[in-house]
């Protein structure tokens, strides 16, 4: 039987990555490793918990002894890293905070791969989850490939760049076997409302303006985190040592465009007069360093691994919606900090 460790399993992106896992390879040992902050909780996986090759744990990648005890007792096979500190703007106000989980936390997960593993690393995997923002701003045109160069311009980006570069060089100064992956921005269930989508169906619902920064003249590119999960999935079994791929939805939007869809579908959803949710919008002061443009070259996954995209953006938008409608007890206790409270109360 195949151990593997996922760190940062009750978050968003890792709880997706975590039900695959546990749902479809019941020949693997599943461990969940997360430290449950504000934007993890264990609702996220509530249907997966009982599962027999499935098993919790609390704690903290920044935990050294914490985490090399707990290599030394489970001999993982295989590392999917997703345990991140993850907002831009918070890493704008709290920068450290970032260094010591992105940075500092991956450097204790690679050590302690390191130790175990020794120098026998036949089926051996560490992969790291990383984002497509450490490639820097693009212009009006052009997209990420694997080998732009890194150019990142906000703390988070650096953070995340700064740890892609500790994997690979692990991989180069000691031949561990790795894999990373850049996703541009995700969406859909279990999202926590700080990011633009499911913080704009949140203010929709609760009739709260929708801060747009600047002029929204800003691109992203999206893609379904379902998608992702699945593109994590074919990567970890199949992708090769020691590469890159970039992984994205094929599917720019400025933000001001997309919050206008938005608005419009929720309008619809929420049987609101035509133009209610636009009205909602409200021009706030720029985030600071903002990158332009972000547009990912994904086909190196695709040719090389058949992976693309599953659901089109109307399909993703209109599911990511549902849920958000029908789990307005989860944007309560989520928003509320009640989630954070119990599990606090339950692990301590
Ligand atoms: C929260 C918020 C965001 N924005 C803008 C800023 C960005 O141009 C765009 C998306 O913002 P965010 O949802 O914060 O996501 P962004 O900064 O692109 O970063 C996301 O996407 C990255 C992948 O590209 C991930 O690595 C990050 O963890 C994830 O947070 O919307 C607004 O205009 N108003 C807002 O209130």
């Amino acid at each position: 039987m195949k151990k593997i460790l996922i760190t940062g399993g009750a978050g968003f992106i890792g709880s997706h990555v975590v039900r695959r896992f546990v749902t479809n390879y019941p020949e693997y040992q599943i461990f969940n490793l997360d430290a449950l902050t504000y934007a993890g909780n264990l609702e996220n996986i509530a249907d997966i918990e009982h599962a027999s090759n499935y098993t919790f744990i609390k704690g903290d990648i920044v935990e050294t002894d914490f985490i090399n005890d707990l290599f030394q007792k489970h001999q993982f096979d295989g590392v999917i890293h997703l345990a991140a500190e993850s907002h831009v703007d918070r890493s704008i106000t709290d920068p450290l905070a970032f260094v010591k989980t992105n940075v500092f936390g991956t450097m204790n997960l690679l050590n302690a791969a390191k130790m175990i593993w020794k120098d026998n690393f036949k089926n051996k995997r560490f992969y790291h989850v990383s984002t497509d923002e450490v490639y820097g701003s693009l212009g009006a045109t052009g997209l990420f490939t694997e080998t732009t160069p890194y150019d990142p311009n906000s703390p988070y980006s650096a953070s995340k760049a700064s740890s892609d570069h500790f994997v690979r060089a692990y991989g180069e100064t000691y031949g561990l076997p790795y894999v990373i992956t850049n996703c541009s921005n995700n969406y859909g269930p279990n999202h926590f409302p700080e990011k633009l989508i499911p913080l704009f169906i949140n203010n929709i619902i609760q009739n709260k303006p929708l801060p747009v920064y600047g002029d929204g003249n800003y691109t992203r590119d999206w893609l379904f985190v379902i998608d992702h999960a699945i593109a994590i999935d074919l990567v970890f079994h199949q992708g090769k040592n020691h590469e890159t791929y970039n992984i994205g939805g094929f599917n720019e939007w400025k933000n001001i465009d997309l919050v206008k869809l938005l608005c419009r579908k929720m309008d619809d959803k929420l049987g609101s007069v035509s133009g209610t949710s636009e009205k909602l919008i409200t021009y706030v002061k720029d985030r600071p360093g903002h990158d332009l443009r972000y547009a990912i070259d994904a086909s190196k996954i695709n040719t090389e691994l058949g992976w693309r995209p599953s659901v089109t953006f109307e399909e993703g938008l209109a599911k990511t919606i549902d849920w958000f409608l029908s789990n307005e007890d989860w944007l309560k206790n989520v928003t509320s900090g009640e989630y954070a409270k119990y599990y606090e109360k339950q692990y301590s």
